[in-house]
Parts: structure tokens; C-alpha cells; sequence
């Protein structure tokens, strides 16, 4: 199926055929997703499609039951994730990683020192300035400028997602991919991230997966939608939005989750 982006730019990332089953459970079935450098994708599907599953795969959090997954160019099916991660892969959980006995300015210190990458590494003083800088401005960019000095416990729930963003952001990932970035903020807090979102350079490729339409639909260019394990439509967020299979399954319903 063709994207958006030009047929004559690599893809980012390549899924062919993968497969992931947990003993009898059939999580991901025959999944083919190709991205394209500086797409922004979203992956929406109910609640147990599979998409959780698809984003471990990419990481490499475990290896697909079948199939292969490139990156970069490059088969990286049997590759760790900190490896995935040196290549230029930053990713977000669902449940949080940051170092909440730690300030602000801190975690994204220790992110723009690759510590999410796995490859922490002494740092020369010189170097820990301009580091410091980094952390500072990506906290300004993810809106958190006023609370650097602020433990991460002492954050709310929204503060605590715009820091995980940051501190995926701030590896300088070629490739960012979000899990569920909107989950728990007020409308407010997701106008923001979305307008951040909106905002990222152009040279960062995104992959996000979103319930939350309105951020999901605004940001993507092409939509993956998933279900039962199988990618079952793509398209642009118009296509998706008038998909009547899409409207039956999930956004008719008016729910966010199904169980
Ligand atoms: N480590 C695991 N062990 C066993 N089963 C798993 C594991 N991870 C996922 N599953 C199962 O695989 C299926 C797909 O789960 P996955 O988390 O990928 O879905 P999802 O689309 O991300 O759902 P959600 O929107 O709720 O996060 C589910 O049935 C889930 O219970």
C-alpha cells in the first residue's frame, strides 16, 4: 500500500510477516508495516490488538515468533534493544521510567547521556555543560522549564508523560515512538502535546500509539489500524475516520478502551 512519502526514500522501518505469540496467545499475526523517514504515523486499534506488542517488536524488547524487522536499513530481528536504541531508536512505555527521586533537569541530564540508550558513559567536564544546556532546552520544549529543579514525584501525572516524551526526545532519536503520550492528561495538557508534537522536527520520524482520537488523527499523516493481532486498514486520518469497518470497531462506539 503506498504512504505518503515518496516510493523512491528507503523505508525507516520495515515489518515483514512478524508474528509474536505468549504460549497460546496469538498477540501479533502477520504484520507488514513499512514507515518512511519523517512520517509520522499513528497505531490505533481497541485494547489488546496488538499494538503494545508491534512496538516491543520494533524496540526489541523480545524477538518476533516469525517474521523479520529492519531498520535503518539494517535486519535487526535478533538485535537487543539498547543496540536498536544506539542505531537511533527512542521509545516511551506505558508504565513510567523515569527516576522519580530525581529532579527534572536530572532525568534529562541522565537521557541526554544515553542512559535510556544503555550506554552510559563517563563524561568529561566540558561536555556535561553542553549536556546540561540540552537538558534544559528540551525541558523548555516539552513544557517543563518551570519545574527543572523539581523532583520527578513531586510532578503531576501529565508533567510526569511531558517528561517521558522529553526524555525520549532529548537521545536525539532519529526514530521517536510514543505509547499512548495522551494517556491521563486534561484537555489542556493534551493541546499542548499535540502542538509539540506538531512542532518536531522534521528529520524525527514518529510512530505513535494513541487513543485519544483527536491527538492521534491531528498528528498522524498514515494510520495503521489494528485488531485481534492483524493490521486491518490503512490510510490517512480522513480515510480512517470515514472507514466504516474503523467506525464499527472503534470509533463508533464512542470508547476509548472496550474492556
Ligand atoms: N508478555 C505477555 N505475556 C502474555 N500475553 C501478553 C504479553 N504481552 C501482551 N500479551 C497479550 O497480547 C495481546 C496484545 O496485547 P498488547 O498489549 O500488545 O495490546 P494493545 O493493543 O497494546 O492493548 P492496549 O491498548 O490495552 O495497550 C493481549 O491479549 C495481551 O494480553
Amino acid at each position: 500500500m503506498a504512504t505518503p512519502a515518496t516510493a523512491a526514500e528507503p523505508a525507516i522501518l520495515r515489518l515483514s510477516g512478524i508474528d509474536r505469540r505468549f504460549g497460546g496467545v496469538h498477540a501479533v499475526r502477520g504484520v507488514d508495516l513499512e514507515v518512511r523517514p519523517g512520517e509520522r504515523r499513528a497505531v490505533l486499534g481497541p485494547n489488546g490488538a496488538g499494538k503494545t506488542t508491534v512496538f516491543n517488536l520494533i524496540s526489541g524488547e523480545f524477538p518476533p515468533s516469525s517474521g523479520r524487522v529492519e531498520l535503518f536499513g539494517h535486519d535487526v530481528t535478533n538485535l537487543p534493544a539498547r543496540k536498536r536504541a544506539r542505531m537511533g531508536l527512542s521509545r516511551t512505555f506505558q508504565t513510567s521510567r523515569l527516576f522519580a527521586g530525581l529532579s527534572v533537569e536530572d532525568n534529562l541530564f541522565l537521557g541526554a547521556l544515553g542512559v535510556g540508550a544503555g550506554h552510559l558513559r563517563m563524561v568529561p567536564s566540558s561536555k556535561d555543560g553542553r549536556l546540561r544546556e540540552q537538558a534544559r532546552a528540551m525541558a523548555s520544549q516539552v513544557g517543563l522549564d518551570s519545574r527543572l529543579d523539581d523532583l520527578v514525584m513531586d510532578l503531576s501525572h501529565g508533567e510526569q508523560r511531558q517528561l517521558e516524551v522529553g526524555m525520549a526526545l532529548v537521545a536525539e532519536p532519529k526514530l521517536l515512538m510514543l505509547d499512548e503520550p495522551a494517556a491521563g492528561l486534561s484537555r489542556a495538557e493534551r493541546v499542548k502535546l499535540t502542538e509539540m508534537l506538531l512542532g518536531l522536527d522534521e528529520s524525527i520520524t514518529l510512530i505513535l500509539i494513541e487513543h485519544d482520537m483527536d491527538v492521534a488523527l491531528r498528528v498522524a499523516q498514515w494510520v495503521t489500524m489494528m485488531h485481534d493481532g492483524a493490521v486491518i486498514v490503512e490510510g490517512t486520518p480522513e480515510e480512517i475516520r470515514g472507514n466504516q469497518t474503523v467506525h464499527d470497531l472503534y470509533l463508533g462506539s464512542g470508547l476509548i478502551s472496550h474492556e
